[in-house]
């Protein structure tokens, strides 16, 4: 077994339907009097309903979380955090609203409870992003990391079956480039793994049915392992194509990540065949690639750029883009093989690698 080193990041997980009502409990345990209730516009009557749970503990609510936190809405959501005087903020939502509670914290160490709605897995990561001038810068902080996490599916139930299944992507893509990191460990794969078995498990129930509560439970538990992979190790190409992608071209995150992940897979294969092997076991498949692609145009995801309305005649500049200031990858970035992934991407090519092949 190679030297490692694990740092675990300590977060205290409520998890199971109904769980959210442990919300006042789990306050009590912050040592809080006065939460801020964050969400998105859409999910303001969930915000109402958080605050009402919290009685008098509840000092506001902000409903102005944007998707890759505008420094705006991160100045406005601290200004009202101050004026409230909060000292604590739940957030409740996915990706973008937890992210704006991490912009709070990252000024005023105000802790974060968070309810997560979809499977971004931003509430088990220290990492925070936020965008200025029409760049997303992003860094890691300890005080960002939400202290609690409830996990209650019936809470994501809402989630639209198409939203379900590209999220559920985006965690599955922080736990496959986990299992090649440059510093992954034995704690960390396993993680990955079962993360990635749970949400490949989950997505045909949820296709099936929406309300579906197992199927909700398993997916949430995904997210919990994915979004835990990708606070501990690095990622490397694919998320870097699918930051530029976003970053750049404004395309849905999780759209993208869906898009993007068989084909950066393919990219990767020759140079991480292990990894490769565990993705595909994890999945059910003979081939990580092929696997990740048919999961989700079976699910009925998109898995072409073009789809997203991207010209093709972006895809230059784009991989241009991707190659400068490369994450650590564990196959060397080419430009000319970059830019044929991409071309693959925008296309929705079936990708298979016939290197991956589960044992
Ligand atoms: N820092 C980190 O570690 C990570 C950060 N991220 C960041 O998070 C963002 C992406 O997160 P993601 O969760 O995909 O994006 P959002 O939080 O924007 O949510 C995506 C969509 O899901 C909808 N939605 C959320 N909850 C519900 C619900 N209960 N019922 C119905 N609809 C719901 C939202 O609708 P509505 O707009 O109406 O709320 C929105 O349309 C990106 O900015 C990404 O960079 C992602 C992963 C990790
Ligand atoms: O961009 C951020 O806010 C930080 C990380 C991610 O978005 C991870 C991802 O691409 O899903």
């Amino acid at each position: 077994m190679d030297a490692f080193v694990y740092n675990a990041h300590a977060a205290r997980v409520v998890f199971g339907a109904g769980s959210l009502q442990h919300l006042e409990r789990e306050i009590g345990l912050l040592g809080a009097q006065r939460a801020l209730v964050l969400s998105t516009p859409g999910q303001r009557k969930l915000a109402e309903r958080v605050a009402a749970l919290l009685g008098a503990k509840a000092a506001g609510i902000f409903d102005g979380a944007v998707m890759h936190v505008p420094i705006e809405a991160a100045r406005q959501a601290r200004d009202e955090a101050r004026r409230l005087e909060a000292d604590c903020a739940v957030a409740i939502g996915g990706g973008s609203t937890v992210g704006l509670g991490k912009a709070i914290a990252l000024e005023s160490g105000l802790p974060i409870l968070a309810i997560p709605t979809t499977y971004a897995g931003s509430e088990m990561t220290p990492i925070y992003g936020i965008t200025e001038g029409g760049l997303k810068k992003t860094g890691k902080d300890a005080r960002v990391l939400p202290r609690t996490v409830i996990y209650d599916p019936d809470l994501s139930t809402g989630l639209p079956v198409g939203l379900s299944v590209t999220s559920a992507m985006n965690a599955m893509a922080h736990a496959a480039e986990g299992l090649y990191a440059q510093d992954s460990n034995p704690i960390m794969s396993l993680m990955a793994e079962e993360g990635l078995t749970a949400m490949s498990r989950a997505l045909p129930g949820i296709v099936r049915r929406s309300g579906d509560i197992e199927a909700r439970s398993q997916a949430l538990y995904g997210a919990w392992l994915c979004g835990t992979v990708l606070g501990n190790v690095g990622m490397a190409l694919h998320h870097k194509l699918c930051h530029t992608l976003g970053g750049s071209f404004n395309l849905p995150h999780a759209e993208c990540h869906t898009i993007v992940l068989p084909h950066a897979m393919a990219y990767n294969a020759p140079a991480a065949p292990e990894a490769m092997a565990r993705i595909a076991r994890a999945i059910g498949t003979q081939d990580a690639a092929a696997g990740l692609y048919d999961l989700a145009r079976d699910n009925g995801a998109p898995v072409a750029l073009r789809d997203l309305g991207m010209p093709e005649a972006d895809l230059d500049r784009a991989a241009d883009i991707a190659v400068s200031n490369p994450y650590w990858n564990p196959r060397p970035i080419e430009r000319t093989a970059i830019r044929a992934l991409l071309q693959n991407a925008w296309a929705g090519v079936r990708p298979v690698t016939n290197v991956s092949r589960n044992p």
